[in-house]
């Protein structure tokens, strides 16, 4: 297994480039099962996760071959309706090829997923969802099983704001017949980058990035060519890290007005931030202001954003309350931050922060991707050396980061334990 060593307290300079999100490519990928012959997605990150959901794509029939960051889907022979718990259980996201099988197949049988080390995780609402479009399912042995022999539309308002049901539907519904209405619909950019490749196969989806999502089910779609947005996650932590180690950086392949609720708070801790001809400047605070979060749905502060702020404010002149209120388990990072001398209370679902001067290395543990990138980012600014363990983690969903730290001048190496 792999760790990282970190030696901290070099100021970030240079440039770096985002690669494709993760959580819009995942999507994506299981959508081409909704549209048979050779798709083409390209700006894919190298990343477990896709090289799971390829995997999973495979097992269903589907033929597919990367070369670099451009990735062939062939999806002509789709052909297989069940995803095991082998595949689903390494990833959560596998549980959405539930819908486009049942829409492409007339039958599914998927594991359900469970939970993980940020909560439960639930997926009564895409099940409640797939219902209504008409679907017959079952659960047992622990797996979903579906069948319909053909979806209609329908009318279906969401209890709670979820990325995974709403993009999950969305697909469901394109080729349902007649008319879906998605209501609190999660209004993330991940999902209007879903519609654009949806629609570019022949759906009609209108709505996609607002509360409404409304979906004309048309008879079948074909196959498409897309280049996966920016990640807005990856971008945010390396704003963080220019902040956290007051440095300077410029961070090209970003899409800055993804990230508002980030941006507007990082102001607040005193960061500068200079969008020019789409290179994003980030330049560190001399003193970080102690300043409060609450992660909301988008457009709100995104929770995969918490863990890595947090380390931010580990460093803050002043305290910070931290709220989180998406996942009811999101503060695993919390006791390896201690680790560095952090002083933090949690109390249900908030964390209160009290600034302290310097954070001292320490050996820690990551517990999950975003807890990977806080106690990175802490390591960055931490006197000594700090060494992250189980940073298979961290290889689910960032790109070569320890080279994309070291091209910014940080003392970091891979190495294994
Ligand atoms: C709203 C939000 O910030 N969603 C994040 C969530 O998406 P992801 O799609 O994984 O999670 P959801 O948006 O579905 O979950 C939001 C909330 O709804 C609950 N829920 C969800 C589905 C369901 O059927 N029943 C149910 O109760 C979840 O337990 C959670 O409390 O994690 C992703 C990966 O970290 C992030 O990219 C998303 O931004
Ligand atoms: C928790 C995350 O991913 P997943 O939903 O795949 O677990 C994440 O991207 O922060």
């Amino acid at each position: 297994m792999d760790k990282l060593i970190i030696k901290g307290g070099k100021k970030l300079s240079g440039e770096v480039t985002v690669s494709g999100s993760k959580n819009a490519s995942l999507p994506i990928f299981v959508s081409t099962i909704l549209a048979p012959g050779r798709n083409e997605i390209s700006n894919v990150p190298f990343l477990r996760d896709i090289n799971t959901t390829i995997k999973v794509l495979e097992t269903l029939g589907a033929v597919v071959e990367g070369n670099g960051n451009v990735v062939g889907i062939d999806t002509t022979n789709v052909n297989n309706h069940e995803a095991t718990y082998e595949l689903v259980k390494t990833m959560r996201a596998s549980v959405l090829v539930l819908g486009p099988l049942l829409a492409r197949l007339g039958k599914a049988r998927v594991s359900l997923p469970g939970g993980c080390a940020i909560g439960a995780r639930p997926i009564n609402l895409h099940l409640k969802g797939l219902a209504a479009l008409g679907a017959d399912i079952n659960l047992t042995h622990g797996y979903v099983e579906a069948k319909a022999k053909r979806l209609r539309g329908a009318r279906i308002n969401f209890d709670i704001s979820t990325v995974g049901g709403t993009e999950h539907l969305m697909m469901a519904a394109a080729t349902a017949k007649g008319e879906t209405i998605l209501e609190n619909a999660a209004r993330e950019p991940e999902i209007v980058d879903l519609a654009i490749v949806l629609n570019n196969m022949g759906a009609k989806i209108e709505g996609a990035g607002t509360d409404t999502i409304r979906i004309t089910g048309v008879n079948e779609l074909g196959p498409v060519s897309h280049r996966v947005m920016p990640d807005r996650i990856e971008a945010g932590t390396f704003m963080i890290a220019a902040a956290i180690t007051g440095g300077d950086i410029r961070i090209r392949n970003m899409q800055l007005e993804h990230l508002d609720a980030l941006v507007f708070k990082l102001q607040d801790v005193g960061v500068e931030i200079i969008n020019k001809d789409n290179i994003v400047r980030v330049k560190g605070p001399r003193k970080i202001r102690g300043i409060n979060i609450k992660t909301r749905p988008y457009p709100g502060f995104p929770t995969d954003m918490q863990a890595q702020f947090m380390a931010l404010m580990c460093l803050a002149d002043g305290a910070s309350v931290i709220s989180e209120n998406i996942f009811e388990n999101r503060f695993m990072h919390v006791s390896e931050l201690m680790r560095f001398g952090a002083d933090i209370t949690v109390e249900g679902n908030t964390a209160t922060v009290k600034g302290i001067k310097k954070l001292s290395g320490a050996p820690v543990m990551a517990t999950d991707l975003r807890a990977s990138a806080c106690l990175i980012l802490a390591g960055l600014a931490a006197d000594n050396t700090t060494e992250v363990s189980r940073i298979y983690h961290l290889d689910r969903g960032y790109e070569s980061i320890e080279k994309k730290l070291a091209g910014l001048g940080a003392d970091i190496q891979r190495v294994k334990e």
